[in-house]
């Protein structure tokens, strides 16, 4: 079993880059299936597993897919005639990829795929997502682990309010919408950057989408989408956590390639607590305090606080002079690693959907298992200022998200290794992508 061992007690120096988002690729990669004529090229792909599996998605789906790790380019040509089924296996690894029924049901009337299931952050439905489709004609069945989307010819634009502003059912939503006949208008849609990415990405295509970032899109549908070039986001989430292992450590590092409009709430919230950030060129500069100062987070839709970054805040607040509260309300089982925590001395305790934290800990390092993505990166936050050698297990989640997060914080000053089950170093320092890349597709 591999794990990522990290002695706590240095602080970060340095410059780190953040890589595209991953929650932006993987719509972008999706929508891709609707081109039926001309090649994509999309550039600042992360090389994360999950951008692996959406490959696979799309390759067993008959779309040809050339994914350069070097380059961070993917070219993608679908415009062959596609299968229209995604088997439980790709749902099961990533649940992002059920963003193909909408791209497959608008090209071809028809799309089975295997129903996602919940998984450790919450149960985590997709009957939004149904419920658009509907809206727009298409005779949804649900059986046997498959849900089946079919319309008799194109579907048809229609007003569809979300009951809450799904990011998933949005874009499934406004992809469908792009080839239906009239408009679709999407009211409490999801205002994430992300689905500004993706309605960029399919404007490009030919798509005639208006409002997206904003709680109502209209999408004008149209007849045909083309290929077309594209280069992702920076990786908000990746960002705010290199942000936060800078200010945990008491460093003062500069995170490159940052949006900084799409992280004013976790900017704020930093600040909150002490940490100096300044605008830098196309960075952040950070600069962790003595003391942090406690805070209360509520994670709500964007632009509210992000809930893929509860589990980094904790970590700070961990260290904070005070007791913080930390309420989750978008999703309704994120708190997996406060149990952890735990584990390495943390005085904290859940409350219904609140976390109250006890400032001040005294961590110390121990082996915790990381129960998902983001889990992962806040157990790593605390190993970095813990006494003693953490031990983090369960890599699978955190190689989904993080490219190389060992190699970059190692860069970056931390005494942090990955380990294969023998103790051998399998991932250090690199400045490319390539070890982790390689790394990545020895564990598919
Ligand atoms: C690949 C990707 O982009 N993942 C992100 C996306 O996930 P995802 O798109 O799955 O998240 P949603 O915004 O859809 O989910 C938010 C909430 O709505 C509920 N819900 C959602 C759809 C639905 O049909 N019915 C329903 O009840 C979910 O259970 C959850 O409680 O947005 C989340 C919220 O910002 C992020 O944490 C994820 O990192
Ligand atoms: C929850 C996350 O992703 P996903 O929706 O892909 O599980 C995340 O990125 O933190």
């Amino acid at each position: 079993m591999e794990k990522i061992i990290v002695r706590g007690g240095q602080q970060l120096r340095g410059t780190v880059k953040v890589e595209g988002a991953k929650n932006a690729v993987l719509p972008v990669l999706a929508a891709s299936l609707i081109a039926s004529e001309g090649k994509s090229v999309i550039t600042d792909v992360p090389v994360l597993a999950d951008v692996y599996t959406i490959n696979e998605v799309l390759r067993n789906l008959n779309a040809d897919v050339e994914f350069n790790a070097n380059t961070n380019t993917v070219e993608i040509d679908a415009s062959k005639e596609l299968l229209t089924e995604a088997p439980f296996e790709y749902v099961r690894k990533m649940r992002a990829s059920v963003l193909v029924l909408g791209p497959l049901l608008a090209r071809y009337g028809h799309a089975n795929v295997a129903m996602p299931g919940g998984c450790a952050i919450g149960s985590r439905p997709i009957d939004l997502h149904l419920k658009g489709f509907e809206a727009m004609g298409a005779d949804i069945h649900v059986g046997n682990g498959f849900v089946e989307a079919r319309v008799d010819g194109r579907l048809q634009g229609a007003k569809i309010y979300l009951d809450m502003p799904s990011v998933g059912a949005t874009e499934n939503i406004m992809m469908a919408a792009s080839l239906a006949e009239g408009t679709t208008i999407i009211e409490n849609a999801a205002k994430e950057p992300e689905i500004v990415d993706l309605a960029n990405y399919l404007n490009k295509m030919g798509a005639d989408i208006v409002g997206a970032g904003t709680e109502t899109i209209r999408i004008y549908g149209v007849e045909k989408l083309y290929g077309t070039t594209h280069t992702i986001i920076p990786d908000r989430i990746e960002a705010g956590t290199f942000m936060a292992a800078a200010a945990i450590t008491g460093g003062n590092v500069l995170v490159e390639n940052v949006e900084s409009e799409h992280l004013r709430s976790v900017i704020s919230k930093m600040e909150e607590m002490g940490v100096s950030i300044e605008e830098e060129g196309t960075g952040l500069r950070v600069i962790g305090p003595e003391t942090f100062t406690s805070t209360d987070v509520k994670t709500l839709p964007y632009p509210g606080f992000p809930t893929d970054m509860q589990s980094q805040m904790m970590a700070l607040m961990l260290k904070a002079n005070g007791t913080s509260v930390l309420t989750e309300t978008v999703f309704e089982n994120r708190f997996m690693h406060v149990e952890e925590f735990r584990r390495m001395n943390a005085k904290i305790k859940i409350e219904g959907r609140s976390v109250i934290v006890e400032g001040l800990n005294d961590l110390q390092g121990a082996e915790v298992a990381a129960t998902d993505l983001r889990a992962a990166a806040a157990l790593i936050l605390a190993g970095l200022v813990a006494e003693g050698h953490t031990r983090v297990t369960q890599l699978k989640h955190l190689d989904r998200g993080y490219v190389n997060i060992v190699g970059k914080l190692a860069a970056l000053g931390a005494d942090i290794v990955r380990v294969d089950e023998f103790d051998n170093v399998i991932e250090t320092i690199t400045e490319t992508n390539e070890l982790s890349g390689e790394a990545i597709a020895k564990l598919l």
